[in-house]
């Protein structure tokens, strides 16, 4: 279970979420809302990039404070702009960054990299180099790279910001068949239409948390009375 408890942050002394309390226990989880509304500094908490200013996170029970190296193991994060995540020359040697001191055999790391790369449509391109992966094959190696890591909670920050429809649609698909726990952030508001539940978020507060249609249709609301 994810937990923030009056998680307040600021960045620089400008406030950017302000007394967060929410529970987190449902399969695939949707943060949606305008741009700079906190999302982004939410989803970081979650995982232990972001450490809140005021107010505690906690990933079973566990504060994020005090137990950063095994929450980060335990919630995979994947980041918007593939090209920052992707970080060796070829796309099998980028998966098995992930699998660096897990004690396993050389045979050992090869074979969970190519079930992983196998699983996600990349074997192909196993040995090819992953700067010339299209936008959403290099999206999909991301998520590839975290998956093949088998953590508990997946956390994607808007993983499909640079991706055509298709490419949007295989995403979905690949985090629909996830047994992981899935918190997404997305401005593709048609991907979450079959989540658990979708937070909205506004000025650093969530301000609606229920359904994916009536989540949308609040949040579209609150777009058109913006001025
Ligand atoms: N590392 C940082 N240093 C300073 N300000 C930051 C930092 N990260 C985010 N911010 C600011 O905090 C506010 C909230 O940003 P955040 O990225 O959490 O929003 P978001 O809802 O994810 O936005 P978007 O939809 O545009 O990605 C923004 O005004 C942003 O400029």
């Amino acid at each position: 279970m994810l937990q923030l408890e009056n998680v307040t942050h600021a960045y620089d002394g400008r406030m950017v979420l302000r007394d967060v309390s929410v529970r987190i226990t449902e399969h695939r989880v949707a943060l949606i809302g305008a741009n700079g509304s906190g999302k982004s500094t939410l989803a970081r908490l979650l995982n232990g990039l972001v450490v809140p200013e005021s107010g505690r996170v906690l990933v079973d029970g566990q504060d994020t404070r005090r137990h950063a190296r095994a929450i980060r193991r335990r919630v995979g994060f994947v980041f918007s702009d593939a090209d920052t995540q992707i970080i060796m020359p070829t796309v099998a040697e980028d998966v098995a960054v992930g699998l660096r001191g897990a004690g396993l055999t050389p045979a050992e790391t090869a074979a969970r990299v190519d079930d992983v790369l196998r699983r996600h449509g990349l074997a192909d391109h196993r040995d090819h180099p992953a700067h010339l992966l299209s936008g959403g094959q290099k999206q999909m190696l991301a998520l590839a790279s975290v998956l093949v890591t088998d953590p508990d909670i997946l956390v994607c920050d808007e993983p499909t910001t640079l991706l055509d429809l298709h490419n949007v649609r295989v995403i979905a698909d690949t985090l629909r068949g996830l047994r992981q726990q899935v918190v997404l952030l997305t401005h593709h508001l048609e991907m979450i239409a079959d989540f658990d539940r979708t937070l909205v978020m506004d000025g650093g507060r969530i301000v609606f948390d229920g359904a994916p249609d009536a989540a949308v249709a609040f949040y579209r609301d609150l777009m058109e009375r913006r001025p």
